[in-house]
């Protein structure tokens, strides 16, 4: 735990630019506590300068925009001229912060020619000031914003450059003011990438600031207790939600720790497959509700099944619009709900992340308790959508925004669990009195086991019938799209237009050149109709499972809600003991006959895709580095290349723990936060964002046009035992029931009534600078006609 004597540095937040890794580096380097601020807490310098006395020294942090603007900079821009004589201490500018030190005292703001974003360069440097000591710099870059400092200045002093021979010609990499405290580094020193001009310069500059401290005598004020209420590293969901609640005995009912076990029986049967057991279930019944998690492809390994009842089951509704919970039973029908609603108005206090996280603190069941080989126990399965996670960037939804949940969670107290690896089966229950349901399953899935000697493969198409005219191929898909009338009852699919998405494209590089952003991930909706009658969704599930079986596959059909996925992406894992994981996919090389695994390293392994990938990997590591413990956030795999079935991508693993040991930064925190924590505050997935990630969503929002929905969301489980895991909801069809689509035929049309439902599939990819518009539309197709496939007879 650190003393009241540890130094402390507060660190100017501009929203969201890898900061936390920045805050990670420096506690690293300098044993600091390190405060995290938002820049537009304060609005004049004067009130930051009463905070200041409480700290050692200020940072700058890098972000989106330009040092010009007062909307992206706040208080910084005067503050490297505006500081008095008294209230000066040592500050370290980063990226946007040198920027904004440099136009501060002479400098010239200049675009890049060649903007470079998640590019590594070789630095030259003085070797001296916080250089010293230092050797080879290989730094990386996120800025389109450079500036020039020609003609000498006798403020400001270079200390090192980067020679971008043939692009921008000399760029300047690191400042300092010649007589105040002050230091910068244009390059991103916290960066999974760089190497040397990381934690060596970070602590060069340190001992600097503190030589400067004490030959200045500055005292600083020791306590910063109304400051603390701002920090950004926030207490655990379940900790905040018990401060809030005041009532120390509602919460020491959530918390304590009742005698629940899982009742379970396991089964070897490797020869059963998962869709098998399903159908068993009822899933091939489109009037069942059904909560499937699959494993169809490596590296997953469980594929977990609800088993869920209309009288018991338990659902859980978020609408993020309203703000409420709707809390009732799956077959309530007409569904009678307990509407609980958020905020001043509503019953509850706090919001639906505390929520969650206390209603599963009143289920966890201690880790002894249950089956050690699987994952899941029971708990809640289901989906949280795009704009719940837009929500917590604290961007408003627009008015326009669909009013259907926005979260919906089934609460799993029967389950069954199968390791594909190893052909266990594990039949779970929650229940206290439910031998004889466990006893039943048992037996009806050892005589399937029994009966399906061979392993299965995914059971025959039994749909043709129904499908209307139906395609056989992509590329049948595409000619019969392309006629211009089609005849009644054709699979209608309706893509997004070449035209606007290019000229999307071409607004995400305009942005990616002005610097709001460094990487936007761009998508699109396409909308299948399907002609009434339609194959059931668990026909189009097997289809699709079959033809691109994935890691994540899933089929989930919920009120109002039908989801068939086939997802490569983990977005977060967590397992019992704390270990976070997230897997991050961004590089996208098509896969057919002819490709093999070498061409597509040849091509994931070119600066445009490591630098995209990159990106990615550091909005990652910040957004886990809010919540994790200190110095736990590691990357273990780099930008490897996977094979799936119709394409290859490129994949990186950053892991990190959370929960057991006290909170270093936080030690006041007496409950530490869970992977629920994490989820919670890394929504939306940042590889469906880019980086920086509020920006990039704002810039989205603006040119999509369309709600995401339940696209780009995510879906997965968390357990009873404390275990989580959820996918990137991409490569995925889903139908909001209520949308079905009714043409009436036109007056003089002799056709009759045409009656479809509606399934919608998104599809994207990231947009850098370095992207070719036709190259990235031809990547958006290749990921829709991957999940096309299941609407192929
Ligand atoms: C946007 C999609 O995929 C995302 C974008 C990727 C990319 O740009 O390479 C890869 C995987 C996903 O994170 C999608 O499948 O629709
Ligand atoms: N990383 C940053 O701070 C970027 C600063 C600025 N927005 C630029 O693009 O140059």
């Amino acid at each position: 735990m650190k003393s009241i004597e540890t130094p402390r540095i507060l660190l100017l937040d501009f929203y969201d630019s890898f900061t936390h890794n920045l805050a990670a580096l420096l506690r690293q380097s300098t044993g600091a506590i390190v405060d995290v601020i938002s820049h537009d807490h304060y609005s004049a310098v004067t009130e930051l300068e009463g905070d200041l006395a409480s700290y050692h020294a200020l940072v700058i942090g890098p972000g989106p925009g330009s040092p010009e603007n007062v909307r992206d900079i706040g208080v910084a821009k005067e503050l490297w001229t505006c500081l008095s004589e008294t209230s000066q201490l040592p500050i370290l500018g980063v990226c946007l912060g040198l920027q904004s030190l440099c136009i501060a005292f002479g400098g010239q703001l200049k675009r890049l020619v060649v903007v470079k974003h998640g590019i590594i360069s070789q630095v030259t440097h003085v070797g001296r000031d916080i250089f010293a000591g230092v050797e080879k710099v290989a730094a990386v870059r996120y800025h389109s914003l450079h500036v020039d400092m020609s003609g000498n200045n006798d403020e400001i002093e270079e200390l090192a450059w980067t020679a971008d021979e043939g692009e921008n010609g000399r760029v300047l990499m690191a400042a300092r003011h010649r007589r105040k405290p002050y230091w910068a580094v244009q390059y991103h020193p916290e960066s999974i990438c760089t190497q040397g001009g990381g934690q060596s310069v970070v602590q060069n500059w340190w001992q600097l600031a503190q030589q400067w401290n004490k030959a200045r005598g500055r005292g600083i004020r020791n306590s910063t207790s109304e400051l603390r209420k701002f920090w950004s590293r926030p207490g655990s969901l379940l900790e905040q939600a018990v401060q809030r609640e005041n009532n120390s005995d509602a919460m020491k009912d959530i918390l304590a720790s009742d005698n629940t076990k899982v009742h379970y029986s396991t089964i070897i049967a490797p020869q059963l497959a998962p869709t098998q057991i399903c159908e068993l279930l009822g899933s091939a019944d489109q009037n069942n509700d059904f909560a499937f998690l699959d494993s169809a492809a490596s590296p997953g390994r469980y594929s977990i099944i609800g088993v869920l009842s209309e009288e018991s089951t338990q659902l859980l509704r978020f609408h993020a619009l309203d703000g409420y919970v709707e809390e009732s039973t799956l077959g309530k029908s007409p569904r009678e709900f307990h509407r609980i609603a958020f905020g001043r108005e509503g019953h509850l206090s706090g919001d639906i992340w505390e929520y969650l996280a206390k209603f599963m603190a009143k289920r966890q069941v201690a880790k002894d308790r249950g089956p050690t080989g699987s994952p899941f126990w029971g708990g809640v399965i289901g989906y949280i959508n795009y704009e719940t996670g837009v929500q917590t960037l604290d961007i408003p939804l627009s008015p326009g925004h669909a009013r259907r949940a926005d979260i919906q969670l089934v609460y799993v107290e029967r389950s069954i669990v199968v390791d594909t690896w190893s052909g266990a089966i594990y039949i779970q229950t929650l229940r206290g009195q439910d031998d004889e349901w466990l006893d039943s399953t048992k037996i009806r899935l050892q005589l399937a086991a029994d009966m399906a000697m061979t392993p299965s493969p995914t059971p025959p198409l039994n749909a043709s019938a129904l499908w209307g005219q139906i395609l056989s191929s992509p590329s049948d898909l595409a000619e019969a799209l392309s006629k211009a009338s089609k005849p009644p009852g054709t699979v209608d699919v309706i893509r997004p237009q070449k035209d606007r998405y290019i000229n999307n494209i071409q607004k995400c590089q305009q942005y990616l050149a002005e610097g709001h952003s460094y990487e936007l991930c761009l998508t699109a909706l396409t909308k299948i109709h399907l002609p009434l009658p339609s194959p059931t969704p668990w026909t189009l599930f097997t289809n699709l499972r079959s033809r691109n079986p994935a890691p994540y596959s899933a089929y989930l059909r919920l009120p109002d809600v039908t989801i068939v996925s086939s997802s490569p992406e983990r977005f977060l894992s967590w397992n019992r003991e704390g270990v976070c994981q997230l897997r991050p996919i961004k590089g996208t090389v098509k896969r057919t006959t002819t490709t093999t695994l070498e061409y597509a390293k040849s091509i994931l392994h070119a600066q445009k895709e490591m630098a995209e990938n990159l990106m990615i990997v550091d909005l990652i590591r910040h957004d886990l580095n809010q919540v994790a413990h200190e110095g736990s956030v590691k990357v273990r795999k780099l930008m490897q290349v996977e094979e799936y079935k119709s394409v290859y991508q490129l994949v990186s693993v950053i892991e990190g723990t959370v929960g057991k040991v006290a909170d270093e930064i936080n030690p006041s925190s007496a409950i530490p936060p869970t992977g629920f924590d994490v989820l919670a505050r890394s929504l939306p997935p940042g590889s469906m964002t880019g980086a920086p990630k509020k920006r990039s969503v704002e810039l989205l929002q603006s040119m999509e046009g369309e709600e995401r929905g339940i696209y780009s969301g995510v879906m997965g489980y968390w357990s009873v035992c404390g275990a989580g895991d959820w996918s990137v909801i991409i490569r995925t069809a889903f139908r909001y029931d209520d949308e079905n689509d009714i043409t009436r035929p036109d007056a003089g049309n002799a056709t009759v009534a045409k009656e479809s439902e509606v399934w919608r599939i998104g599809a994207g990819g990231a947009i850098t600078a370095l992207s070719d518009p036709e190259g990235e539309w031809d990547e958006m197709e290749v990921k829709l006609e991957s999940t096309l496939r299941a609407f192929i007879r």
